[in-house]
């Protein structure tokens, strides 16, 4: 199968990586010192299910150097999304079908609007994994799941053909009639874990066991469902509970890709998660005070980590 992955970082990387192992034509599309490192020693993954690395064929700077694909795989984060999405306008042809591998709840949207909605199915992912180093994708913990399927929830043969392509290089995969609500699912758990992990600092262990963190916790995941269900998606009202459930069965040390990126000084998905969850409540006249609370805590964060105040602070000081 000719597969395009726009975006060779943890998520992109490994599943791009597992594709091309298994025999697939995998072509990235990357940038900066991660292309140079691949086009050099290829990408490696280092993962507790095996370490491998390929060389890639084919890995090009951008996105009008790509031939004709099946399937073409966005993984860039998503303030990158505007700027792949201009590219792919004039390159997605009847025969690709593009799957978005992002977090949140509005990148099928900017997709749609902008591609022939045809070509765009919907798609998540389930993982941990992020560059060590230029050229080295490490992968936390065995979960490496990709759920997709069709706007509209009919079988087809493109999601058929690319679940054939998952199961054979060894991806946990499965097709969705109601990717939509899927998309959602995800929502819920991980906009509140990332606001949790991200407010509190500290991974899911800490924040469940203390009896108020777990509470904000439990009362972000009740906001997005409300939200999700004023946007008439069909999620179960008791899906909060099961989602916080959920967490008491993850490893202590497990974290969100944002708490990550906030404790290395990098830039937040902040207003795609909780912002969104805050702006959409705000909208369909749901009350968010919980992610609006969180968006607004970390928003000198969005940016990275924010210049420091050199002078000491003086408690005398009058305002
Ligand atoms: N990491 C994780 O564990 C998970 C992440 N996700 C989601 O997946 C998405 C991707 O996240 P993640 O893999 O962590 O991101 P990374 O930052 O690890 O990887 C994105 C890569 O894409 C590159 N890139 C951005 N724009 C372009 C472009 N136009 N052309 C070529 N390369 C480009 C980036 O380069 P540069 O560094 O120069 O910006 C970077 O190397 C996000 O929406 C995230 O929320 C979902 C599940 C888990
Ligand atoms: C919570 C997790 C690891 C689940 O895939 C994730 O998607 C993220 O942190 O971005």
């Amino acid at each position: 199968m000719r597969i395009a992955v726009v975006g060779a970082g943890g998520v992109g990387g490994y599943f791009g990586a597992r594709l091309a192992a298994a025999g697939n034509e995998v072509t990235f599309v990357a940038r900066g010192r991660q292309l140079e490192a691949i086009r050099r020693d290829g990408l490696l993954v280092r993962s507790p299910l095996g370490e491998f690395r390929v060389h890639a064929d084919a890995v090009v700077p951008t996105i009008a150097d790509l031939g004709p694909v099946d399937v073409l795989l966005v993984a860039v984060k998503l303030w990158d999304t505007d700027d792949v999405v201009a590219q792919l306008r004039n390159h997605v042809g009847a025969g690709t079908m593009v799957i978005s591998l992002q977090n949140g709840v509005q990148k099928d949207a900017v997709l749609r609007r902008e591609l022939p909605a045809e070509a765009v199915a919907g798609g998540v992912c389930y993982i941990s994994a992020a560059i060590a180093e230029p050229g080295i994708v490490v992968h936390n913990g065995e979960m490496q799941k990709l759920v997709f399927g069709e706007y509209g929830g009919q079988d087809s043969d493109r999601t058929r053909t690319f679940l054939d392509a998952c199961l054979k290089a060894g991806i946990d995969a499965e097709i969705s009639a109601d990717i939509e609500r899927v998309i959602w699912e995800k929502f819920v758990f991980l906009a509140s874990i990332s606001g949790a992990t991200s407010a509190v600092r500290q991974p899911i262990g800490v924040v469940r066991a203390d009896p108020r963190s777990r509470a904000l916790l439990g009362d972000l995941m009740a906001e997005v469902v409300a939200v999700g269900r004023a946007a008439g998606v069909g999620l179960d009202p008791a899906f909060a509970d099961d989602r916080l459930t959920f967490c008491d069965s993850l490893p202590a040390t497990m974290t969100s890709s944002m708490h990550h990126d906030l404790t290395e000084g990098h830039r937040l998905e902040l207003a795609w998660l909780s912002g969104a969850v805050a702006d959409l409540g705000e909208e369909l006249g749901v009350s968010t005070p919980r992610h609006r609370t969180v968006a607004d805590i970390l928003a000198p964060y969005e940016l990275g980590e924010p210049d420091s105040v050199d002078e000491p602070i003086d408690a005398d000081t009058d305002a």
